[in-house]
């Protein structure tokens, strides 16, 4: 009984020090896995000797610590990685693997739409008859966070979209980022507050968006790109430069850097453009995109195990670590 007590306080004090770390500082030290083990244990001896539960055990505080882990998520079209291409040859190669799938001429060049690959989180948003009804985030492709409350915080996340014809139901995807300028203040911030002070953009925009407390996401200046759906009841348009000047209409911010080419060599120009601007840019990107403009030449093409077939990302060279 006496080992029972020390153990009930060892483990109280250990689940008060997550829980400060975790909704204060949003700083968890352990995964949600363990924390919950954690109460568990402290659970099972409270159920044993219930005269060691006192008013202060975690077990008991106010509308004890709501669970840590977000509501999953079943992306009805799953939220895959895009294969990666590291040099000129290799982008050649990803078009000349299309023509021949799609037994195109040798001289038949499929129009591509080349964007900036925004180094942020992916986010998939749900609207029903217009409205915002969810939003997930890619997790591990298949299933994803429910980040819907933090999400309505976005400004640049319509709730409800705008214009004639939207489909029924449509899940529009997108990354979510922050802007340099955002990040080193908001660090600077953290700091003087004994906060957690964050690596990099992208950390800063997953820590700030995946927070229980959702008036912590509120005050963090995060932004959003429009780039990509998953299910559509009816599909808008029939090319990928087209579906994006539809997001632009209905109410998303489309990275407006976005190119449609109509040759390797433009589609190359634009990559060694985009490098040479990298540094100028607002936000952090670690290369381009560049997929097969047709929507049904997509669908033929489809996925390879877990990529696009139609669609490959071209990484710039790793940068300096950025300083802060
Ligand atoms: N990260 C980013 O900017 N992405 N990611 C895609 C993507 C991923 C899968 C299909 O499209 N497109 C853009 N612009």
């Amino acid at each position: 009984r006496s080992q029972a007590r020390v153990e009930h306080k060892r483990l109280a004090l250990e689940i008060e020090t997550h829980n400060e770390r975790y909704y204060q500082q949003d700083a968890p030290t352990v995964s949600d896995a363990t924390y919950d083990a954690l109460q568990r244990r402290l659970e099972a001896i409270e159920a044993r000797f219930p005269d060691l539960v006192t008013a202060s055990s975690p077990t008991q505080t106010v509308g004890a610590a709501p669970a840590r882990g977000f509501a999953k998520v079943q992306h009805a079209v799953p939220m895959l990685s895009l294969g990666n291409a590291f040099s000129d040859a290799e982008v050649a190669e990803f078009v000349e693997r299309i023509r021949r799938f799609l037994k195109l001429g040798a001289d038949d060049m499929p129009a591509i739409v080349a964007e900036p690959k925004i180094d942020g989180l992916s986010l998939s948003l749900r609207y029903e008859n217009g409205d915002l009804v969810r939003a997930a985030t890619r997790g591990d492709g298949f299933t994803g966070e429910d980040v819907t409350a933090n999400v309505r915080t976005i400004a640049d996340v319509p709730h409800k979209l705008n214009g004639h014809n939207i489909p029924t139901a449509c899940e529009l995807r997108g990354e979510v980022y922050m802007l340099k300028e955002d990040f080193l203040a908001l660090n600077k911030k953290q700091q003087e507050a004994g906060d957690t002070v964050f690596a990099n953009p992208r950390n800063s925009a997953a820590g700030s968006l995946r927070q229980k407390d959702v008036s912590i996401t509120a005050s963090r200046p995060l932004k959003f790109f429009a780039y990509a759906w998953g299910e559509m009841t009816d599909r808008p348009a029939e090319t990928q430069n087209d579906m994006l000047e539809w997001l632009r209409d209905v109410g998303f911010i489309v990275n407006p850097l976005i190119q449609l080419c109509h040759s390797v060599d433009e589609v190359l120009a634009f990559y060694r453009r985009i490098g040479e601007q990298r540094a100028t840019l607002g936000y952090d990107i670690d290369g381009v995109v560049y997929k097969v403009d047709r929507l049904d030449w997509q669908e033929r093409l489809g996925f390879v195990s877990r990529s696009p077939r139609w669609a490959i990302a071209h990484k710039f060279a790793a940068e300096q670590a950025m300083t802060i």
